[in-house]
């Protein structure tokens, strides 16, 4: 799955910027409240106005303070999939049965200096873990390989029926780093720079796709 981040999209023109990667498996959202990370982007009005734009599901990354009171709100909206930091809650599991009680998928993240083991055994309260492959706040920056252990960490529990669970990454993903990532047992790509920077988005996420598909190991069926 390929989900292009629209932090990198122009903010003036979102409804075209979503329509520009139409195909995409996931439309990534990120929201930043210049508190959790050191940069402020867009909230809850503009995922309600943009889910009026577009069919493609939205996958808010909630890079925010207490996101016990702020993440339930983004799923009662209509967001496909809610993401809160590991960093930013002391109960993300009670956070994660709002967001599921609220009708949507609950996500988990970890910053690259985050690690995995303390959260395997909550893993199952959520739908998807989204690993940083960056410092969270920016869009283009580069890629940090070392987090791949948690991917495959987490890849080997899925595989082995433990968990149930979408691994995602986000942060660097580019032509030249998403096949180390699928190698690693990602199933879901985040891509802003890569995406929106290119001179045909769309055709940006199909090859991304393609590239991953080629190499992911836990695929059985082309894409
Ligand atoms: O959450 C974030 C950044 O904090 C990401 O979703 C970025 O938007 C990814 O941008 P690229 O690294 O792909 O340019
Ligand atoms: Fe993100």
């Amino acid at each position: 799955m390929i989900a292009p981040s629209i932090l990198s999209a122009d903010f003036a023109r979102l409804a075209d910027e979503a329509a520009a990667v139409a195909g995409s498996d996931w439309l990534h959202v990120d929201v930043m409240d210049a508190h959790f990370v050191p940069n402020l982007t867009l909230g809850l009005p503009v995922v309600e106005s943009l889910l009026k734009a577009t069919d493609i599901p939205l996958d808010c990354h909630l890079m925010i303070e207490n996101p016990g009171r702020w993440a339930p709100p983004y799923a009662e909206a209509g967001a496909y999939n809610v993401t809160i930091h590991a960093e930013a809650t002391d109960d993300p599991i009670s956070v994660a049965r709002d967001i599921r009680a609220a009708g949507a998928k609950a996500g988990l993240s970890v910053k690259p200096g985050t690690p995995i083991e303390p959260y395997l055994e909550i893993l199952k309260e959520f739908d998807t873990l989204l690993v940083m492959s960056v410092e969270p706040g920016f869009g283009g920056q580069s890629f940090i390989p070392d987090v791949l252990s948690k991917a495959r960490a987490v890849r080997k529990l899925v595989d082995s029926g433990e968990l149930t669970l979408i691994v995602e990454i986000d942060g660097g993903i580019n032509t030249d780093t998403v096949e180390a990532a699928a190698e690693a047992g990602v199933d879901c790509f985040v891509a802003g720079s890569a995406v929106y920077g290119a001179a045909d988005p769309a055709e940006a996420v199909r090859k991304l796709r393609a590239q991953a598909a080629a190499v992911s190991p836990h695929l059985t069926l082309a894409v």
